[in-house]
């Protein structure tokens, strides 16, 4: 069964929304020039009603480490979700956090999956996101997807998850097509960048349910 992550959540409705669906993980974006990004604060506030079987996520781009030591305790995070950030980091956030590591690995060409295998012992899973357009502010975030043929026959190095321009239209093709142990969605629910929207959640969340 693929369950689902709902990213990027800012507002206590819309993290409900996401626990009342039935979401694996919510995710909360601690990197300032996201419209997703989380103060400290407010990230305690997110986490609090979360029960203990859905995973906190936290997204950070090649975090320091007292921005992950503060973000970890104010979002009481389970999980951290690393973006462009290099492989000898990754190791030293493991053994010195001791949380689950999700290394987000951004494609577009088969050649991009290579990057995967260097996690092998590093990562607990590989989070492959679509590569967004040099120069972008965001390395995630953005509604971009990849080509899901890329992985027909794929080795996979770790356990993984799917994400880059999910919505509840094609995440019902992008399972059956890739087979996603866990699907990862962050505008496809939004109404604007950073604004999540309850039923856009909800009926993401009820194609993951039905695929
Ligand atoms: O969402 C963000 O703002 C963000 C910022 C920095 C790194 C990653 C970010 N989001 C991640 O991007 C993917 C895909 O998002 P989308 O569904 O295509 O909008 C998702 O894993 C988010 O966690």
């Amino acid at each position: 069964m693929t369950t689902a992550k709902i990213c990027g959540l800012s507002t206590p409705e819309t993290v409900a929304a996401a626990l009342t669906g039935g979401a694996s993980h919510v995710g909360f974006v601690f990197f300032p020039p996201s419209p997703r990004h989380l103060s400290f604060d407010r990230a305690r506030t997110l986490a609090e009603p979360v029960p203990e079987h859905v995973g906190k996520v936290g997204v950070f781009v090649d975090p320091d480490d007292s921005l992950l030591a503060e973000a970890i305790g104010a979002g009481r995070l389970d999980v951290l979700q690393l973006h462009k950030t290099p492989p000898e980091r990754i190791a030293a956030i493991r053994a010195r956090h001791g949380l689950d590591i999700w290394a987000a690995i951004a494609v577009r060409t088969r050649a991009d999956l290579d990057v995967a295998a260097r996690h092998r012992e590093l990562a607990d899973r590989i989070l492959y996101d679509a590569k967004t357009p040099e120069g972008a502010t965001l390395p995630g975030g953005m509604g971009v997807r990849f080509d899901w043929t890329l992985l027909d026959g794929y080795r996979h190095p770790l356990p993984w998850a799917l994400s880059g321009g999910l919505d509840a239209g094609n995440v019902h093709d992008a399972i059956r097509q890739t087979r996603a142990p866990i699907v990862d969605v962050s505008s496809g629910v939004e109404s604007a960048p950073g604004v999540k929207d309850v039923s856009r959640i909800a009926a993401f969340l009820a194609a993951v349910a039905k695929a």
